[in-house]
């Protein structure tokens, strides 16, 4: 069996087109920024990932780069010890602040996701194995995801927008009628079964209230809610006894392990989180306060595939479920939360994904494909990742990273253009 070596490591920003979608930091600016990773080897064999493209994560992955060079991609081990030396002394940085606080292992971990991705695919190619099956094996053959229901505006505000921007047609939604319009749109194009609103936008009442609508259109469907932290404590418990019955999960009503058991305690609905349990050292917190029933991991932060596997095993172990979370992404990532999800056999919930709201690409059409009638992606065939790169497409959306001037993602100053006195307040309700 060949073993193939890196010899280079090509990272490509990219700005996609991103509709205003609103949440607890603000409101999504017009473009958000990707980073594609390729893996070239001795053998010609190209690993493909995608991480974030904000300008630390690019800085971060540029800098752990050169120290890839002759690494075989099966030595996920060398490559976890080469990126943690080099990225030792970085200042830890996050997207946002709502997958939780910045930290070295998360900062550290994204770098190592990233090229571990890209091993993984490198892996698959060169010995023609999926990447589910080089986890362990698929248990499921799709994976469910659910809708992500958001707030939002029909269009950006006036000076947000770039070049060539153009608005999508989902229109405004902000109110429960509007939200039930739109997950109508997600269920008829998709079939997801689960329903997750983004919450922490308007008044906790307010969106309990289209919590109850959505349950009255649609009887048989799980359904989210998820305020990212914007709530008192107060708040939570309030609102959580309100909902009680209607909801599988209530995700993050408040920020950090402490609020978050305090809730616990008062209320019959699962918490889930992507917020104050982001990181291995965040977990013995929360089994001492017993503050979450669900996890939501992310391979992109977690630190990869295996480091996902493992923490899989520890939701196991404390008796938590699983679920996943999702940030804007592309194709690539897209195929990766598939293949980890086909090989975790305790990922009970349907995973995140920011998909329906995604206009463009960098893969090759074909290879991602749904099942329309239960809201489900099947596992793609192909070697490593199953997915392939579409070079022209990488080039034009390149060219619009450098036209868009977007560097880091900043929804709180998207909003100021809006409401020029707006201002961060966590929790704000
Ligand atoms: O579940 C979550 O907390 C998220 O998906 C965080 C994201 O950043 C989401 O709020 C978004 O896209 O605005
Ligand atoms: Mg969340």
């Amino acid at each position: 069996m060949s073993a193939p070596k890196i010899t280079d490591v090509v990272v490509t920003p990219v700005a996609v087109l991103d509709p205003p979608l609103l949440n607890a930091s603000g409101v999504h600016e017009p473009y958000q920024l990707r980073a594609v990773i390729e893996l070239r080897t001795d053998e010609g064999v190209v690993g493909l990932s995608e991480a974030y493209g904000d300008t630390p994560t690019l800085n971060n992955l540029r800098k752990a780069a050169p120290s890839l060079i002759g690494l075989s991609v099966f030595d996920l081990n060398g490559l976890t010890q080469r990126v943690a030396v080099t990225l030792a002394g970085v200042t830890p940085s996050t997207l946002t602040d709502l997958v939780g606080k910045a930290s070295l292992q998360k900062t550290v971990g994204q770098a190592i996701g990233a090229f571990e991705v890209a091993c993984f695919d490198a892996q698959g190619k060169a010995t023609g194995l999926r990447v589910c099956d080089l986890l362990g094996g698929a248990v499921r053959e799709e994976v469910p995801y659910s809708a992500y229901l958001f707030y939002r505006w029909a269009k950006h505000p006036a000076g947000a927008t770039g070049p060539d921007y153009e608005d999508d047609d989902w229109g405004d939604a902000l109110d429960p009628a509007g939200i039930v319009a739109q997950a109508q749109r997600m269920v008829d194009t998709y079939g997801f079964a689960s329903l997750k609103l983004k919450g922490g936008v308007f008044d906790p009442d307010a969106e309990a209230d289209a919590i109850e609508a959505l349950r009255a259109a649609f009887p048989g469907h799980p359904l989210r809610l998820d305020p990212n932290a914007n709530w008192s404590v107060e708040t939570s418990k309030r609102i959580a006894k309100r909902l009680e019955g209607l909801l599988e999960y209530l995700e993050d009503p408040t920020g950090g392990n402490p609020g978050m058991g305090e809730v616990a305690r008062a209320t019959s609905l699962p918490l889930a989180t992507n917020m104050c349990v982001t990181a291995f050292q965040e977990i013995p917190e929360a089994v001492a306060l017993d503050s979450v029933r669900v996890v939501l991991s992310d391979h992109h932060y977690w630190g990869g595939f295996r480091a996902s596997l493992k923490l899989a095993g520890i939701c196991e172990t404390f008796g938590w479920g699983l679920s996943m979370h999702s940030n804007t992404h592309l194709g690539i990532s897209l195929a990766a939360m598939t293949h980890l999800a086909a090989a975790v056999p305790n990922l009970n919930y349907a995973c995140d994904t920011h998909s329906p709201w995604t206009r463009e690409d960098v893969v090759r059409p074909g290879a991602l494909e749904w099942n329309t009638a239960t809201g489900s992606l099947l596992v793609p065939g192909g070697a490593g990742l199953g997915v392939e790169l579409d070079y022209d497409a990488l080039e034009r959306l390149n060219r619009q990273y450098e036209d868009c001037g977007v560097r880091v993602r900043d929804d709180a100053s998207a909003m100021r253009l809006a409401e020029p006195g707006w201002e961060l307040r966590t929790p704000r309700f």
